[in-house]
């Protein structure tokens, strides 16, 4: 049976207040559970994307169909900034959109507790963000979306501030987390290993104006790990959207 895409962009246009035409005629159908990154030159596009597809931000012009009906759909959003508060403790960061929507005191509190053991938050529950990495920060980030129980997860450059190896980590344990809960996922990113390595789809964007010029399959089979990142056909897969990205910015220079 063929469902519905979990998001279908047709024909978007995003023009700002000052002129600039970030997004002209762009055209993008996600099917469900399907994990796709965005990538592309800074300034494409990428994340007025997301957040015309979070509703942060109206579309010039365009529609935006989904797979599922408003009241079904629970998207979640993981920034670049960790934007923790500071005076609130991991627990308490990661209750906070519960709190917002008012869940019960204890259906709260078990999901809270569900949602810190999935990312591997349990031991430091109670400390504060002054106390934690960049990468403990972003675990606790990631944990503030999955608590909602999204099933559309749009992240923004979530590890564009880590080091490679905490990256790494980071990358392996979303791409577990994604092998357990299929939400449908839309990553921004700069990095084509990282995008390669987790996606099951990169859509390279040009820029001026911002639009999708190649949709890569990465036809690699899940669960991936480190041996996949050895591997040729990794490589070949990163080089490919490599290409594709260099024919972006050619293209996008010579207009
Ligand atoms: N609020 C705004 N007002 C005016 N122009 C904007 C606004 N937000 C973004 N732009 C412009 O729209 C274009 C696309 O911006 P966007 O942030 O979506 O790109 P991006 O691909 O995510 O960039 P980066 O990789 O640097 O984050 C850019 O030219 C940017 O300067």
């Amino acid at each position: 049976m063929n469902h519905p895409p979990a998001i279908k962009l047709s024909h978007i246009s995003k023009i700002y207040a000052n002129g600039t035409v970030a997004l002209k005629d762009l055209n993008l159908a996600i099917p469900e559970a399907q994990f796709v990154s965005l990538v592309g030159s800074s300034g494409c596009g990428k994340s007025t994307v997301l957040r015309l597809i979070a509703g942060l931000g109206q579309m010039s012009s365009g529609t935006i169909d989904w797979g599922l009906p408003a009241q079904a759909r629970k998207l979640a959003f993981v920034f670049q900034d960790a934007a923790l508060m500071p005076w609130a403790n991991v627990k308490e960061n990661v209750r906070l959109p519960l709190k917002l929507a008012k869940v019960a005191v204890k259906d709260a509190e078990s999901l809270v507790e569900k949602t810190l053991a999935l990312v591997g938050l349990e031991k430091c529950q109670h400390s504060y963000p002054r106390e934690l990495s960049g990468g403990m920060k972003m675990r606790v980030s990631i944990a503030r979306a999955l608590v909602t129980q999204p099933n559309i997860l749009l992240m923004d450059e979530p590890f564009g501030a880590l080091d490679e190896i905490t990256r790494s980590k980071l990358n392996s344990d979303l791409l577990d987390l994604w092998d357990q809960q299929r939400w449908t996922v839309v990553f921004v990113t700069h990095n084509i290993y990282e995008a390669v390595y987790l996606s099951n789809r990169v859509l390279v964007m040009g820029t001026n104006p911002g639009r999708v010029v190649a949709d890569i399959e990465i036809a690699a089979p899940y669960p991936r790990n480190d041996s996949f990142r050895t591997s040729s056909v990794y490589m070949e897969y990163c080089r490919e959207v490599s290409q594709a990205l260099a024919i972006a910015m050619d293209y996008s220079n010579s207009i």
